[in-house]
């Protein structure tokens, strides 16, 4: 599947890039827009910091001209007045055509279409970029600091600390495939695993590890109550092998019955916004997730700020899948995604999971090798345990 993001920088004459995925991906995003809070402080390093963009051949036609857009008009009528308007869905099709209607919980305008370009996130895999340093860490101190500050101990609230985990979550597993695909070497261009990096920035905090297995679940959530609609979703590259490949192994994820009877409910949203000052809170959390989502644009290396965008949409599509549409409450609207928002919320489940992956079967020969004493099992989830081993069959 393809996705769409806006990336370049106004130097580099590269409007938008949207990303290609093997297929269960078809989208656009937004990669390269000014940042709205600092002057660009382009920090790349490396090569690898830089991404390669997809010639014009290899997007596919059906991309290009979308047939059955639904606009933000075609909608408006469900969203601003339910109870007015005529169900003619005559079955259970929850997917009615890709949608232009931007995302309340990102930044970005989703609608906006001009000077994008495709980039095959197979040939830029997240990975070490040499992106370290005041820039870096000029935009992690801002996600936290101002948009979301870790909850004080005796926080009761559960709607504000979901914030600060999943960012967390996010932020343990970008360090984790740093970790996992580190540059060893520079002049050899020797790449490997760096167990030190994985060991430093996330196996001695237990509460990242915590973090980035409540993100995954958090994702895990969305995709599953999203089920029909994705499963639904039309998967048009224009490569019938590749769109036959893609709902298949959609469809294996979506009804896996190993990870269902292991985990039948992820997360349970249902819990939250309940209190007299809830729906306030949403728009609090609301923006300051919008805020997360400007930021990316001043993600200083191309290549973090493609993952980065990517990774943060996928984020708003859960949040938006699980807060903002199709729940029980007859007064949201029915779940419509862009092909951007499935492409970006099927690649941040993957970049999870892996994350996830990575830890379960590294975390303990890591430890040992940089000299550490592995955290006590009972540290992990037992959950997530009980998941990873029903996948894996093991
Ligand atoms: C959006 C984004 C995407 C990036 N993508 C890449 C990439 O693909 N490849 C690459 O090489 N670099 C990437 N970077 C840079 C990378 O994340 C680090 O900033 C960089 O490697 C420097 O690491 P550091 O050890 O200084 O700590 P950082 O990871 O920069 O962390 C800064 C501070 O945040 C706190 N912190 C760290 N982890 C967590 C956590 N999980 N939860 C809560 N607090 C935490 C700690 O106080 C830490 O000192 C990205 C940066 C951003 C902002």
């Amino acid at each position: 599947m393809l996705v769409r993001f806006q990336l370049a920088a106004k130097e580099n004459k590269l409007k938008g890039v949207h990303w290609k995925f093997s297929n269960t991906e078809g989208g656009a995003v937004k990669l390269w827009c000014d940042c709205p809070f600092w002057p660009d402080d382009g920090m790349c390093r490396l090569r690898d910091c830089s991404v390669c963009e997809c010639p014009e051949n290899e997007f596919p036609e059906t991309f290009k001209k979308p047939s059955k857009v639904l606009t933000k008009e075609d909608l408006m009528c469900q969203e601003e007045n339910p109870q007015a308007t005529v169900d003619r869905t005559l079955d259970k099709k929850v997917f009615k055509g890709w949608v232009e209607v931007d995302n309340p919980w990102t930044n970005d305008d989703e609608t906006d279409n001009s000077e994008m370009t495709y980039v095959n996130l197979q040939l830029n895999p997240e990975r070490y970029t040499g992106y370290t340093g005041p820039s870096a860490r000029r935009i992690w101190d801002a996600i936290y600091s101002e948009n979301c500050p870790k909850y004080a101990s005796g926080e009761m609230c559960q709607e504000k600390k979901v914030l600060y985990k999943l960012i967390s979550g996010l932020h343990a597993s970008i360090s984790v495939h740093i970790a996992a695909d580190y540059l060893l070497d520079e002049k050899a261009n020797q790449w490997g695993q760096n167990f030190e990096i994985l060991h430093d920035r996330v196996l001695r905090y237990p509460e990242r590890v915590r973090n980035l297995y409540f993100t995954f679940l958090f994702v895990l959530r969305a995709v599953t109550k999203a089920s029909d609609y994705l499963e639904q979703a039309e998967y048009d590259t224009g490569n019938h092998e590749d769109d036959l490949k893609t709902e298949s192994l959609l469809e294996q994820m979506l009804y896996n019955p190993k990870l269902r009877a292991a985990c039948p409910l992820p997360f349970d949203e249902a819990k939250l916004w309940q209190g007299q000052s809830g729906p306030e809170l949403k728009l609090q959390i609301q923006k300051q997730f919008r805020n997360i989502s400007a930021l990316m644009d001043c993600v200083g290396c191309e290549k973090c700020r493609l993952w980065g965008k990517l990774q943060v949409l996928g984020l708003g599509t859960a949040l938006k899948t699980l807060f903002s549409a199709g729940s029980d409450n007859k007064s949201s609207p029915p779940l419509q995604l862009q092909r951007n928002e499935v492409i970006a919320l099927v690649n941040l489940l993957n970049r999870l999971s892996e994350s996830v992956k990575f830890v379960h079967e590294m975390g303990p020969a890591g430890q040992k090798m940089v000299g550490h004493v592995s955290e006590p099992r009972s540290q992990e989830p037992s959950l997530l345990h009980r998941i990873l081993q029903s996948v894996s069959g093991s």
